[in-house]
């Protein structure tokens, strides 16, 4: 029998194994709701209200009907839905040796069984230590000048003597090359293009139906996934030679800090095929997630004119004390507190991850309801972020929320994730954000070519017409 079909049969009769078995065994109940149809169970319904930017509503539709606990078959697996400030902690805080985090199959034959999401309890901890450590704000204060140029390059090419560009394609073009140049260590060139285009295409078949037969999205994400290794192995070989060499870099890229990091036998503290897996995790998970929120932030300042008028102020101030070479530092962008709240608002109401799985690892009950052992959880941590309980008038753009003198509840700000598996990627992310945004304000005004724009989860939030805007350079022009 070929491969294949032995593959897709597996996928069709787990989950009813999974079901029987679980009935078989326990007399607890399960949570209500329907499985639907195998593999594809409440797949096609979940994706296609993503991408109608209906998702909020869909989990709405969920929770009227069967509760904020329910099961389905998600993308091949048995499911169980949670939601709410009591989910969030509940997941957050719950041992890893009950729930570990898993991704869909697609995700983990994408970016590699040694990748951070895949693994848990010591493995877990040992990378995330290593990636960790290249990101913490002590290494990343070095990095702040080549951000810097970097951005400023960017909006020489891509802005200056435009009238109108469209702003989405274009922050994920920065972010990119931003993460390419610091982690990789790759200027601009043909291979940065070449490795921009492989990522797009591997995150188009991210959260896909694994099945890999040619013409699929799965089939040309495998395909891009397999070239972005070859590419990332030869980069490692290549630093590794320059190290023998004892060629040492002025500033020294993510991947060769990775290479030099060791245990305290002298060991490498990662294998060269999680340094693989985990730089294509790191690229998805950075290089998109910022440029969602340069995105949609870019958007709600063009709609929001007090709000932009505060950010302007703070970052007017930065920039009186500069002059035109001089490079944004590490303080610079503490004083940026205002911008940063905005950004986190942005990040509230539309936040560029919607939902997150967890793999059962044993059996427990929740809420009165048995979660049996092999399914999945998934769970929509944002549907706190427009709790009018948690945050009053839930729709309205207002920075102010993030204020240190009103602290937000625990578990319903949760754009970062919680608990051991929160985004280490923070600040890498603050600082990227907070320096495009001082050379976009100081650099250009801006305003919608269409008032009213809709935007579709694929899975992450993207403007359907990629945020077009009409900009005008500021003078006198600083050079940005
Ligand atoms: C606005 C930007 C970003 C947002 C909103 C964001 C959000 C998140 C969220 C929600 C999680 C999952 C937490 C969980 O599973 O509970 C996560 C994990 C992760 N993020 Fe970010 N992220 C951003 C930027 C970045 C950047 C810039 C990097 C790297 C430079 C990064 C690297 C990672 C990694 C490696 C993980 C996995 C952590 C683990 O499993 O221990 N992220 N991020």
């Amino acid at each position: 029998m070929s491969p294949v079909i032995l593959f897709s049969m597996i996928l069709f009769l787990l989950p009813l194994y999974l079901v029987l078995i679980t009935f078989r065994k326990s007399s607890k109940k399960l949570p209500p709701g329907s499985l639907g149809f195998p593999i594809i169970g409440q797949s096609f319904s979940f994706l296609s209200a993503m991408k109608k930017n209906k998702a909020e509503e869909w989990v709405h539709d969920r929770i009227r009907k069967y509760g904020p606990i329910s099961k389905m078959s998600l993308l091949g697996t048995p499911t169980v839905f949670v939601c709410g400030q009591a989910a969030n902690k509940f997941i957050y805080t719950c041992d890893s040796s009950i729930l570990a985090n898993q991704q869909p199959t697609s995700i983990r034959r994408l970016c590699g069984e040694r990748n951070i999401l895949e693994l848990s309890g010591h493995e877990h901890k040992r990378v995330r230590g290593a990636l960790v450590s290249i990101l913490k704000p002590d290494i990343l204060k070095q990095y702040v000048g080549k951000m810097d140029e970097e951005v400023r390059k960017h909006f020489k090419i891509h802005w200056h003597g435009k009238t109108k560009v469209l702003a989405m394609p274009l922050m994920k073009n920065l972010t990119f090359n931003v993460m390419s140049s610091l982690i990789f260590g790759i200027e601009q060139s043909e291979k940065r293009e070449k490795l921009v285009e492989l990522f797009q295409q591997l995150v188009k078949g991210a959260l896909s139906v694994p099945i890999n037969f040619p013409f699929t999205c799965f089939n040309r994400s495998l395909q891009a996934s397999a070239k972005i290794r070859t590419i990332i192995k030869d980069l490692i070989h290549e630093k590794r030679a320059a190290m023998e060499d004892q060629f040492t870099f002025p500033q020294q890229d993510l991947i060769t800090t990775l290479l030099n990091l060791r245990n305290d036998d002298l060991s490498a503290a990662l294998s060269d095929e999680e340094i693989v897996d985990n730089v294509i995790v790191i690229m998805i998970a950075g290089h998109d997630t910022t440029s969602i929120l340069l995105s949609f932030l870019i958007n709600l300042l063009a709609n929001n004119p007090s709000v932009y008028a505060s950010v302007l102020q703070e970052q007017e101030e930065i920039a009186k004390c500069k002059v035109s070479e001089d490079h944004l530092t590490w303080d610079d962008l503490q004083r940026m507190r205002y911008t940063w709240r905005a950004a986190m608002e942005s990040l509230r109401m539309t936040p560029p991850v919607f939902s997150f799985f967890r793999k059962v690892l044993k059996d427990f009950e929740y809420e009165g309801y048995l979660i049996p052992k092999g399914w999945q959880v998934i769970w929509v941590a944002c549907m706190t972020h427009m709790d009018e309980g948690i945050f009053p008038n839930p729709s309205e753009f207002d920075p102010e929320r993030f204020d240190k003198q009103a602290p937000v509840p625990p578990y319903s700000f949760v754009a970062f994730g919680g608990g051991p598996r929160i985004c280490p990627g923070y600040d890498f992310a603050r600082l990227e954000t907070l320096i495009t945004i001082h050379y976009l304000v100081n650099g250009f005004t801006w305003k919608l070519c269409q008032p009213d724009i809709s935007f579709s989860r694929d899975p992450l939030p993207i403007f359907k017409d990629g945020l077009g805007i009409e900009i005008e350079p500021k003078l006198p022009s600083k050079e940005n």
